[in-house]
């Protein structure tokens, strides 16, 4: 086999419930999932030695060491099945990079799912999640896609199976927000506040909504215990959630810890006019529309490139 593409998708948390923080140093989360149609792709070709490369928006922020979450995916597959991780690995982001919606941790579950596929690993995909949480909270759902509530530190996944499709804008901000500093803010906030912390809970409402299909009701009900915090260390955010409000949302969110912010249409033609309007009013530097749910990481058929025939006479 010379080399396996995978396409993974982006994430935005439609609820993300923030409990304490655990002795292991994470929060006990509640977050509920859902996988959105901007898609990075990871391809892995035999090599003489482990390499990332990368191309797209923001890769300047990317590291291309063992820094990089798909290289150490690479690392951690080719341990368990007792071999060199020797591969090429070429990431094509059209995920935000360090906006909220996972691209990292999609990159760690592709590189998984490439490498097992390119090295006949035949593992078991709930064992690639298993592998994939020791990588990042967010690895297994990337896998997984479609809408799932997360439970723990967002690792343990149960799927909640939708029929409608929703649409959504995502508006781009200019720099990241790092996931830790944002935790921690949160936690300031909080004990600044002298705010009792409790269990994390579902919200019943936004559950119902999801399985009805209703996107008024889903937009009522968004919520995200990280917002305050990303509102925090990046107040310009509360102008872009107006705009897009304004220009007709039925809802909005900080995607995750941000500074990505989630607006959810009532329809495809509303999504389109939602971007249009958010990118004309100077609060983001760009929009993209996208919907959900999709399904998480898979293989591409190979790309049948075409042979140029010779003019044989
Ligand atoms: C906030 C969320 C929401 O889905 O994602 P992003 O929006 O950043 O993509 C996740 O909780 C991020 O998940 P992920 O990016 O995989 O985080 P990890 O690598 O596991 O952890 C990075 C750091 O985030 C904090 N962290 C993460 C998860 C959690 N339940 N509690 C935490 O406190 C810890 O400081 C940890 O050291
Ligand atoms: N393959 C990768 N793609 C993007 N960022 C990566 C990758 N590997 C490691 N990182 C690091 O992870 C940080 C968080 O990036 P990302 O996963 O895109 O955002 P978020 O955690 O906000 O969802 C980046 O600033 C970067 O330093």
């Amino acid at each position: 086999m010379s080399s396996v593409t995978v396409s993974v998708p982006a994430k935005v948390n439609l609820q993300l419930a923030v409990g304490g923080v655990r002795p292991d140093g994470f929060h006990e989360l509640v977050s509920v999932f859902h996988a959105v149609s901007l898609y990075d792709e990871v391809t892995v070709t035999p090599a003489d030695r482990l390499a990332v490369t990368c191309e797209g928006e923001g890769v300047g922020d990317v590291p291309l060491d063992h820094n990089n979450l798909a290289a150490r995916a690479a690392i951690l597959l080719a341990d368990r099945l007792g071999r060199e991780p020797n591969v090429g690995i070429h990431i094509r982001k059209g995920i935000p990079v360090a906006g909220g919606m996972a691209g990292g941790s999609a990159d760690a579950a592709a590189t998984l799912l490439a490498c097992d596929t390119l090295w006949r690993g035949d593992t078991p995909r709930p064992m690639l999640r298993r592998l994939g949480a020791e990588l990042g909270s967010d690895v297994p759902f990337s896998d997984l896609g479609g809408t799932a509530i997360g439970t723990g530190r967002g690792e343990r996944l149960a799927s909640v199976p939708t029929t409608a499709r929703f649409h959504w804008v995502f508006a781009l901000a200019d720099g990241g927000l790092s996931t830790p500093a944002v935790y921690g803010e949160c936690d300031r906030l909080r004990a600044s506040a002298g705010e009792p912390v409790g269990p994390p809970e579902p919200r019943a409402e936004l559950i119902a909504a999801l399985r009805a299909g209703d996107a008024h009701a889903l937009g009522a009900n968004l919520v995200n215990d990280l917002q305050p915090a990303a509102l925090s260390l990046r107040p310009a955010l509360a102008a872009t959630l107006a705009a897009g409000m304004a220009a007709g949302a039925v809802g909005s969110l900080v995607s995750g810890s941000g500074p990505t912010c989630a607006f959810l249409a009532p329809d495809r033609e509303t999504a389109h006019l939602v971007a249009e309007r958010l990118t004309g009013s100077g609060t983001c530097r760009a929009a993209r529309v996208a919907f959900g749910a999709v399904p998480g990481a898979r293989v591409l058929p190979r790309r049948v490139v075409p042979v140029e025939r010779e003019n044989t006479v």
